[in-house]
């Protein structure tokens, strides 16, 4: 089998400045798996109000995490693509969902470098099913194959948030920073409109509707981002042994005035010392790379938050960017992807 890898990761704008964060965030925004509502309402809401208001506080931030190298998330990325093809042996590309570089650039890039491939197995680089990260990336990447003409398939990595291998790098990379003294762990994920788990719901009566409806067997927990990421907490706690008592969930990022998952992170980041947390622990396992939410959200505001609240000591754990078993997990994810097709068939 001649194969390549495509990661696809959510991206960044083209460069820190106003302008580049604008076009950016038009793209992001404009995308109807992240604001769903009708086109005609959505334009104006992001063109004429989110954008413009949002773009310059969005670029002053950006040029606060921004390195000689340029936006971390496709630096790690493209590090991380690296260290993957050089692990696996096969040749590895990335792609973002929003800005640079685009999937029909890559893949034509692909077809043209090799064009004699059975296969390109896209890695979305998501843990966890979400209709505005892992769906939108991978249905962009297949809009973009299908309107090539290319010789080989496309094959897709699924959700990995209960992977043993993926779980198995998280705890490795948690487990050094739980030999100092801790009084809390806070697993932090980006938050989604409770819209979204309503509208991926496949039973149409689980999500949100039955109590505990995340520990109830469904199979609405195929795309279900609060069941996956409360699977991925409990097992990595299971494997490092925290107690229930001492570790916790919640949601960051949000953006607008819909309801959204919760608890939220900020609220949880106050209250936290009102609880006795002196010593806290912070870890963000839905972002594989570190980025604006990492970088900027936790590190500068969560961190503000938490000891402007009497908190006394706030450690964030880096993602896992280029983690050696996070490099193993990659190439073991494309390698069982491609074998469940072509073993199997
Ligand atoms: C788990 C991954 C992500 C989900 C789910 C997600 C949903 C989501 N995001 C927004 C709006 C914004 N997110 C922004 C940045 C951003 N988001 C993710 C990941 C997920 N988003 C990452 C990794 C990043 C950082 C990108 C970087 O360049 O470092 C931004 C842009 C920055 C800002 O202005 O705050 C916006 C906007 C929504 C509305 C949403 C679900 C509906
Ligand atoms: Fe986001
Ligand atoms: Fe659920």
């Amino acid at each position: 089998m001649k194969t390549a890898l495509i990661l696809v990761n959510l991206g960044s704008p083209d460069s820190p400045e106003t302008r580049d964060v604008r076009v950016y965030l038009n793209e992001f925004l404009m995308d109807e798996r992240v604001i769903d509502i009708p086109k005609f309402w959505r334009t104006l809401l992001v063109k004429g109000i989110i954008s413009p208001f949002r773009a310059p506080k969005s670029a002053a931030k950006y040029r606060r995490i921004w390195t000689k190298e340029g936006a971390p998330l496709i630096a790690i990325t493209e590090n991380l693509t690296k260290l993957v093809a050089a692990k696996s042996g096969i040749p590895a590309y990335y792609c973002m969902r929003y800005a640079n570089p685009t999937p029909s650039a890559v893949l034509e890039q692909i077809a043209k470098e090799h064009p004699d491939l059975d296969a390109v197995i896209m890695v979305p680089l998501y843990p966890h099913y979400a209709m505005s990260s892992y769906e939108t990336a991978v249905e962009h990447v297949k809009a973009a194959f299908n309107a090539g003409k290319y010789s080989f398939q496309l094959l897709t990595v699924p959700p990995f948030y209960n992977h043993p291998s993926y779980l198995r790098a998280l705890a490795e990379s948690i487990r050094p920073f739980l030999s100092e003294p801790y009084d809390h762990i806070l697993f932090t994920y980006h938050g989604v409109p409770v819209r979204h788990i309503l509208k991926s719901d496949i039973t149409g009566c689980h999500c949100m509707k039955v109590d505990n409806c995340c520990e109830v067997p469904s199979p609405a927990h195929q795309f279900c981002y609060r069941h996956q990421v409360k699977v991925t907490t409990d097992r990595v706690a299971e494997l490092l042994n925290i107690p229930k008592d001492k570790y916790s969930f919640s949601f960051q990022s949000r953006l607008g005035s819909d309801k959204w998952l919760q608890p939220y992170t900020a609220e949880r980041l106050k209250n936290l010392p009102k609880e006795g947390v002196k010593k806290l622990v912070v870890v963000s396992p839905a972002f594989v790379a570190d980025c604006l939410e990492t970088i900027e959200e936790l590190d500068d505001e969560g961190k503000e938050i938490f000891e402007s609240n009497g908190g006394e000591h706030f450690t964030r754990i880096p993602c896992l960017n280029v983690n050696e078993l996070w490099v193993d997990t990659v190439v073991q994810l494309a390698e069982e992807t491609m074998r469940s097709v072509f073993v199997e068939k």
